[in-house]
């Protein structure tokens, strides 16, 4: 469904994104880790189209996405931190964002039911706690149907029961063919929803595998001691 090709990105002197190949399919759930600065939100805003690539390509559906816009349409997109404009009440960030997207037929309300942001509509994006921000995020992610989601750390700031919203509506979406992209650093989490760990390694991809092989490779049970036993071998 998506595919990375030979991608580099510079930022100045930086060299972010190193030569990255990488294929994901749909109906997976992808976990992307790897270290503080290593380049995960950046693939993924070159993904969105919000930064544009030195080289390479990205394909999805075996078409080119660079220098394109339609194919946004097609991806939800939960960022780490959600800005809004602070004397906006939350029905109106929603029926402006809905105003922007009429054409789509299907829309799906289910988080912001079970987050209860009906009750809350009237308040304004800036009164509300930094967990209820990410709910509204990951509500308009979600509401238009879309074909891919890219979440940027999506529980980060939501409580426990919240946080098992959302994973669940995760597994629900993968089960209906979507394929969602993760970046996270709770490593129990991942375990939970993906199914694929990519790791990026100072712009490098490090690895791209199943869970299950990682922990097959390394005859671990958990993910978190695969991965460090991974890291260890590999320095
Ligand atoms: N717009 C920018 N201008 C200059 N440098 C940038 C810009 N965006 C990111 N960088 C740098 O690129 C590197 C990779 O950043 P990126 O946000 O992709 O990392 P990350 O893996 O998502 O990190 P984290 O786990 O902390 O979210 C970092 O050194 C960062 O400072």
């Amino acid at each position: 469904m998506i595919t990375i090709e030979n991608l580099q990105k510079r930022y100045g002197k930086l060299s972010v994104l190193k030569d990255v190949n990488v294929r994901f399919e749909a109906g997976r759930v992808v976990s992307i880790i790897g270290p503080n600065g290593s380049g995960k939100t950046t693939m993924s805003k070159c993904i969105l189209g919000m930064v544009l690539p030195d080289a390479g390509d990205i394909k999805i559906n075996n078409q080119s996405i660079l220098k394109q816009h339609a194919y946004r349409s097609q991806i939800g997109y939960m960022p780490q931190i959600g800005r809004y404009p602070e004397n906006m009440k939350i029905r109106q960030v929603l029926n402006m964002v809905r105003d922007m997207r009429k054409e789509v037929q299907e829309i799906d309300e289910e988080l912001i039911g079970l987050y209860g942001l009906k009750e809350m509509y009237d308040k304004p994006m800036g009164s509300l706690s930094g967990g209820t921000r990410q709910k509204v995020s990951a509500a308009l992610a979600f509401l238009f149907n879309p074909q891919i989601l890219i979440l940027d750390e999506p529980t980060a700031g939501l409580d426990p029961v919240s946080a098992e919203i959302l994973k669940a509506k995760i597994l629900k979406e993968k089960k209906r063919g979507r394929l969602i992209l993760i970046t996270s650093h709770i490593m129990s989490e991942i375990e939970e929803v993906a199914d694929e760990v990519m790791c990026l390694m100072d712009g490098h991809l490090k690895f791209h595998e199943t869970i299950a092989a990682l922990k097959e490779q390394t005859q671990e049970n958990r993910l978190s001691r695969a991965i460090a036993k991974i890291m260890k071998e590999e320095d």
